[in-house]
């Protein structure tokens, strides 16, 4: 076999777009993901941002995802419908502490199935419901989110991006799919960001009343 013959197969590149209400957290996400970075300090996107990151998939396989983070405000707008086209991946993006930007993905969708209706090649489309460390203030039911993903064929994810839980898993897996590759249970555990978490040990002792008691020992999960 000569050498140009054992070369790699030059990367599979995917356009994936990510949709979804101003501050659900999708540059966050994106950055999160492609620069494993997280700015608390929102900064709304005006139109769009590109994002490259190379991932490798089982069997060796390279590929480049282009993540088009597009701004919540586009919504309506002339150049949508552009930004949309030619993906091969969709991710609508939401808050599980805001409702409305679950409600209004109904109208994110419809923009999708719009711009694809005619084309031949149907894009995946993943419903992510970001925030999660924020599970206490959640305020979007899991059941909810199921619901419209079996209503529509959609892939499911929950992640964080500040904390980056689940979030590779997330863009593995939706890139997994779209190409018909499937991820075993190890290579997705694998994937699966550790969470750390911080136990914080109150004394065991009984406690003798203060002026000002702690009202609950705590977990801290970061
Ligand atoms: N607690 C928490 N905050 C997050 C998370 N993701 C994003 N945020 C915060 O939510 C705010 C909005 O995040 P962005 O990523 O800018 O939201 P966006 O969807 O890109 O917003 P637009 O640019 O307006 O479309 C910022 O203050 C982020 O720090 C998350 O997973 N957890």
């Amino acid at each position: 076999m000569s050498d140009s013959e054992e070369e790699e197969s030059p990367d599979r590149q995917l356009k994936l777009v990510v949709l979804g209400d101003g501050t659900a957290g999708k540059t966050s996400l994106a950055m999160r993901f492609a620069q494993e970075t997280f700015g608390k300090q929102y900064k709304q996107t005006i139109g769009l941002d590109f994002y490259l990151k190379r991932i490798i998939l089982p069997g060796n396989l390279n590929v480049t995802l282009q993540v088009w983070d597009v701004g919540g405000q586009t919504i309506g707008g002339k150049m949508l419908d552009k930004y949309i086209y030619g993906a091969q991946g969709i991710l609508l993006v939401y808050d599980i502490t805001n409702c409305q930007s679950f409600e209004n993905l109904e109208d994110w969708y419809n923009v999708v199935k719009k711009v694809t209706e005619e084309s031949e090649m149907q894009p995946l489309v993943a419903l992510v419901g970001n925030k999660i460390d924020l599970e206490h203030m959640r305020t979007v039911k899991v059941d909810k989110h199921q619901r419209f993903c079996q209503e529509n064929n959609f892939s499911s994810h929950f992640v964080s991006a500040k904390t980056g839980d689940s979030v590779f898993l997330c863009f593995q897996r939706i890139a997994a799919e779209i190409l018909g590759i499937k991820l075993n249970k190890a290579e997705m555990e694998q994937s699966q960001r550790v969470v750390k978490a911080d136990i914080v040990n109150y004394s065991q002792e009984p406690v003798t009343r203060s002026v000002n008691p702690p009202r609950s020992s705590m977990c801290a999960v970061q």
